[in-house]
C-alpha cells in the first residue's frame, strides 16, 4: 500500500491519508466583514469530495487589524462561528477532516489605519511603515489568538494550525531580520519566540485537539533564520504540545528564492529528525511519485499541497491510479472511479 494513502492518526484525529490541502486566502469575503461566501461554500467541499485527507483552510484573521487584506476570512467575532461551522460541516460531510489557519498578518496588513508589528520596520516601500506593538496590544493579540481558537473549536474544526511564516506576526518575532525590540521579546531567540510561545499556551488552555504551526524555516538572508536555528524552537514547540511543523520558507524579507520541485523538503526532513517531531512537506510538489518518496524515505509526515488543488481538486484520485492505492470513491462517483 502507499504510504500517501497509509491513515495517521493525531490526539485521537483518524486522518484517512496524507494528503493534506495547504492553507490559501481566496480572498472572498464581502464586505470587509470576514465572512464565509458561496465561493468558500463551494470550493472547500470539493477539495473534500476529491478525497484529500485533511483540508486546511486560509490564513482566518484573529484581529481586523491582522488581516493580510480587506476581503480575508475572520475569526475575530462570535459572528463568525456559524459561517465557519457550515463549511466544516459540508467539508467533513464529504469525507476530509477540517483545520483552520489562525493568522495575523502584523507589518503585512494592507488593511485602512495603523498596522502593528514588533518593531516599527516596513516590509518594503509598497507597505505601511507599521507601529512598534506595545505590551498591551501583545496581550490583546494573545487573547485574540485564543478567541480565536476557542471560535474555531465551536465551529468544529478538528486541526489548529497557527501561522507563524510568510513573515506575517509571529514571523515578525521569531525572525532577528524584523524583530529589533530590546525588551523581552527582542533579542534572543528564547524572547523572540516569547510571543509565540504564550500563543501557545493561550490556545493550549482552550484546545485538545492536533496542533500545528507553520513555520518559515530559512529567510535566505544573512542574519535571518535558518532550519537549524529552528530546530531550538521547534524542540520548544513540541514541549508545547504541538503535534506537528508545516515546513514552509521565506517571505519574512524581500529575498530571492531558489524555487524547484521539493525545495523546501530538505527543510521538513531537518526539523522532522533534529527535533524530533512530525512534518509536512510543502512546495512544489506535484508528482505523485515524488509523494511517496518524500514519506518512503522518512522526510516528513504528510505532504501539503497548494496550487496543485486549484489545478486538479482529483489529485487525491489521480494518485491512488498512479501508486496503485484503492481508495473509496464518493459514492454518487463509482462508477467514475475504477
Ligand atoms: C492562492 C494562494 C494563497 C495562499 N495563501 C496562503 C495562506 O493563507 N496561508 C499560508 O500559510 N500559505 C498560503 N499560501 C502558500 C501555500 O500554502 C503553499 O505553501 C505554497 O503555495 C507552496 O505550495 P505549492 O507549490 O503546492 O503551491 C498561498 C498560496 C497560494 C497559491
Amino acid at each position: 500500500m502507499a504510504k500517501l494513502f497509509e491513515e495517521f492518526e493525531l490526539k485521537g484525529v483518524h486522518f484517512k491519508n496524507r494528503i493534506v490541502m495547504a492553507p490559501m486566502c481566496m480572498y472572498q469575503s464581502d464586505k470587509e466583514d470576514g465572512h464565509v461566501t458561496d465561493w468558500h461554500r463551494v470550493h472547500y467541499p470539493t477539495r473534500a469530495v476529491g478525497g484529500v485527507g485533511l483540508i486546511i483552510t486560509e490564513a482566518t484573521a484573529v484581529q481586523p487589524i491582522g488581516r493580510i487584506s480587506s476581503r480575508d476570512l475572520g475569526i475575530w467575532s462570535d459572528a463568525h462561528i456559524d459561517g465557519q461551522g457550515e463549511i466544516v460541516r459540508l467539508m467533513k460531510a464529504n469525507g476530509a477532516k477540517t483545520g483552520i489557519q489562525l493568522a495575523h498578518a502584523g507589518r503585512k496588513a494592507t488593511v485602512d489605519g495603523d498596522i502593528q508589528a514588533p518593531s516599527a520596520i516596513a516590509f518594503n516601500d509598497k507597505y505601511k511603515t507599521p507601529k512598534a506593538m506595545t505590551i498591551d496590544e501583545i496581550d490583546e493579540t494573545v487573547q485574540a489568538f485564543q478567541d480565536g481558537a476557542v471560535r474555531a473549536k465551536k465551529a468544529g474544526f478538528d486541526v489548529i494550525e497557527i501561522h507563524a511564516a510568510h513573515g506575517y506576526l509571529i514571523n515578525q518575532f521569531l525572525s532577528p531580520l524584523t524583530n529589533q525590540r530590546t525588551d523581552e521579546y527582542g533579542g534572543t531567540s528564547e524572547n523572540r519566540y516569547r510571543l509565540l510561545g504564550r500563543v501557545l499556551d493561550a490556545v493550549n488552555a482552550v484546545w485538545d485537539g492536533p496542533l500545528f504551526v507553520r513555520i518559515s524555516a530559512e529567510d535566505y538572508t544573512d542574519g535571518g533564520m535558518t532550519p537549524e536555528q529552528y530546530v531550538e524552537m521547534t524542540k520548544w514547540m513540541k514541549q508545547q504540545h504541538v503535534d506537528l511543523i508545516d515546513v514552509s520558507s521565506g517571505a519574512v524579507v524581500p529575498a530571492q528564492i531558489p524555487v524547484f520541485p521539493g525545495y523546501q523538503v530538505n527543510f521538513a526532513e531537518t526539523i522532522k529528525k533534529e527535533t524530533p517531531i512530525a512534518t509536512g512537506a510543502v512546495g512544489l510538489i506535484t508528482e505523485p511519485r515524488h509523494a511517496e518518496e518524500i514519506l518512503q524515505n522518512g522526510r516528513a509526515d504528510f505532504i501539503f499541497l497548494a496550487r496543485e488543488l486549484l489545478r486538479n481538486p482529483y489529485w487525491a484520485y489521480t494518485a491512488a491510479r498512479e501508486l496503485g492505492a484503492d481508495i473509496e470513491a464518493p459514492v454518487p462517483y463509482d462508477r467514475g472511479w475504477i
